[in-house]
């Protein structure tokens, strides 16, 4: 319901009452050993139309016994997720503050099997088929550099949006990548950044891809420039820059401004959203990396689970269920963030991309129609890859004074069975571990059985306690293919929808504000007696700036 408050539900009153009354009720040991069938009960198995795609999504270790579970199913119900859903997938302008459609689902509309009423979404097919000639002729060794090279460097220029998810995608797929085909992503404006990669490039067989959606972004215009700088310093004459230089933005106007030649730009449109927007133009560099047919397979997957999303009762639908469970935490049980923890090396750049695609969706205040909200919004999203992060941060997941909620993430199979697979047993004997120890803990009897004599020592005794009960979701899946990818970034993608669409607000807006008063600032840099308006911390700071440059 467009920019209700979740307190006008219903539903979210009695979550309130169920959380009051039980929360010291809901104890995994207790709710476990009360029901056998728990793991059946709140579990679920994906299985693809095509069934090449097999998700399962145990979220049995979670603080909630049915009757929570009904009344957040209720709390979606009266949120008006079903019609928001529907009013997405329709082409309806939810994107309330820029009068916009939010379609990155027509990206990925396989078959054209959603009819879109959208300016624009019939153009999609086209714009692929424009990528797929590139990627064709760049992979092929048909497109030449301005000597005469073939391209065996990719580097692509852009930030957020345009940066996060083909470097997610192109980690997580690197089994799919090109041999021999370097793929470097530019995206910070300090001048590091485009340094050291372009010290890495061959001017002669480098391929720049300015990634922007609306071509005004400083740090991508910025490093574009540079980078054409660069290029020019070996390539001497501009009419070369069409051969290594292509751009993806929605702003035609501004990228011919730029150099960049009309045939060389992939468009996309309003529609997509930065943080949603590895699916259009943007994901060229995926495409050229681990080619057409895999990036049609990473699409394929992702329409699948957006089927899933529509189509799917609440109960038994992925997303859904993902984010009522995070409402559960962030709105009842005051944990402020949630961890993703994939267990595979590839996805080490998941939750990296979920920190925008969550926190700038979500990251808001007021809802649709401008009204404060009196409850937590977005949650703060951060993790790092199993097992790296059980020797950084674990402890304070498992004993730390704040709850934090995990999903775990595995594939069945692994893409590197080295030594009959033994690696891939013992990354699976943690994934499996540590929600069961998060779930069930270590009481102070079995402390004390274990410590023999030392267990006197009530200080020693009382640290090696582990209280348990921190929730978890346990996420299986078959194998980390394009297919796979695409359906786990999707099912992330409309929980965060849902979340949003309780809480009121508006997900695919964002409003920027540091980086209009750094461009004020930009212009103060070099001289004290301009540096004003300013408070006496910002003053103070820019003048001993200048004072030791
Ligand atoms: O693609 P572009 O227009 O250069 O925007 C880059 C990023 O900047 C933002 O912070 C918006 O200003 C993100 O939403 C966006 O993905």
């Amino acid at each position: 319901m467009s920019g209700k408050l979740a307190t006008d539900y219903p539903a979210w009153t009695k979550l309130q009452e169920l959380y009051d009354k039980d929360h010291t009720k809901l104890v995994l040991k207790d709710l476990f050993d009360a029901d056998p069938e728990r793991f059946s009960k709140f579990s679920r198995a994906y299985d693809s139309p095509q069934n090449d795609v097999h998700i399962l999504l145990d979220f049995s270790k979670n603080l909630i016994n049915d009757e929570v579970f009904s009344t957040l199913i209720q709390l979606a119900k009266e949120g008006g997720v079903e019609t928001a859903r529907d009013e997405m997938f329709a082409g309806k302008h939810i994107n309330t503050s820029e009068d916009r459609a939010v379609l990155h689902v027509a990206l990925r509309n396989v078959g054209n099997e959603f009819k879109i009423n959208e300016a624009g979404a019939d153009e999609v097919q086209g714009v692929l088929d424009h990528m797929t000639d590139f990627a064709n002729k760049v992979r092929s060794g048909e497109w030449k550099g301005y000597t005469g090279k073939p391209i065996d460097t990719i580097v692509n220029i852009g930030i957020g949006g345009s940066d996060l998810g083909p470097v997610m995608v192109t980690e997580a797929l690197k089994p799919y990548g090109k041999k021999g085909l370097k793929c470097h992503f530019v995206s910070n404006v300090d001048g590091t950044h485009i340094a050291e990669v372009t010290g890495e490039c061959n001017p002669e067989t480098t391929l720049f891809i300015v990634a922007s959606k609306t071509f005004t972004t400083q740090e991508t215009i910025t490093n574009a420039e540079s980078a054409r700088e660069w290029f020019l310093k070996s390539a001497g004459d501009k009419s070369h820059v069409a051969k290594h230089f292509v751009a993806l933005s929605t702003n035609t106007k501004a990228v011919t401004d730029f150099g960049i030649s009309s045939q060389n730009i992939f468009e996309f449109w309003d529609w997509v959203g930065g943080r949603y927007s590895l699916w259009s133009a943007i994901g060229l560099s995926i495409m050229l990396y681990i080619g057409p047919d895999n990036f049609q397979e990473l699409l394929a997957g992702a329409h699948e689970m957006d089927k899933h999303f529509l189509e799917t009762k609440l109960e038994d639908n992925l997303p859904v269920i993902l984010g009522l469970l995070g409402i559960w935490y962030n709105d009842y049980y005051g944990a402020q963030t949630h961890a993703l923890l994939p267990y595979d090396q590839y996805m080490h750049k998941f939750a990296d991309y979920f920190q925008q695609g969550d926190m700038e969706s979500n990251g808001k205040f007021v809802t649709k129609d401008g009204r404060r909200v009196s409850y937590q919004t977005g949650p703060i999203i951060w993790g790092q890859s199993g097992t790296n992060g059980q020797h950084a941060f674990y402890q304070l997941i498992h004993q730390g004074t704040k709850l934090i909620p995990a999903d775990f993430l595995a594939p069945i199979e692994t893409q590197n069975p080295i030594r009959g697979g033994l690696h891939h047993k013992i990354l699976l004997s943690n994934f499996f571990a540590q929600p069961e120890a998060l779930a069930f803990g270590k009481t102070e009897e079995q402390v004390r059985e274990e410590l023999g004599a030392q267990a006197e020592n009530e200080a020693l005794r009382k640290s090696k306690v582990f209280e348990g009960n921190r929730p978890t979701n346990s996420i299986l899946f078959q194998k980390l293919t394009p297919r796979t990818l695409g359906s786990l970034i999707v099912m992330y993608e409309h929980k965060i929808f849902v979340q949003g669409c309780i809480w009121g607000i508006n997900s695919f807006d964002q409003m920027g504000l540091g980086k209009v008063l750094a461009k004020r600032i930009l212009g103060q840099l070099d001289d004290s007696s301009k540096v004003v308006d300013h408070d006496s911390s910002t003053t103070g700071l820019i003048k001993h700036y200048i004072s030791r440059a």
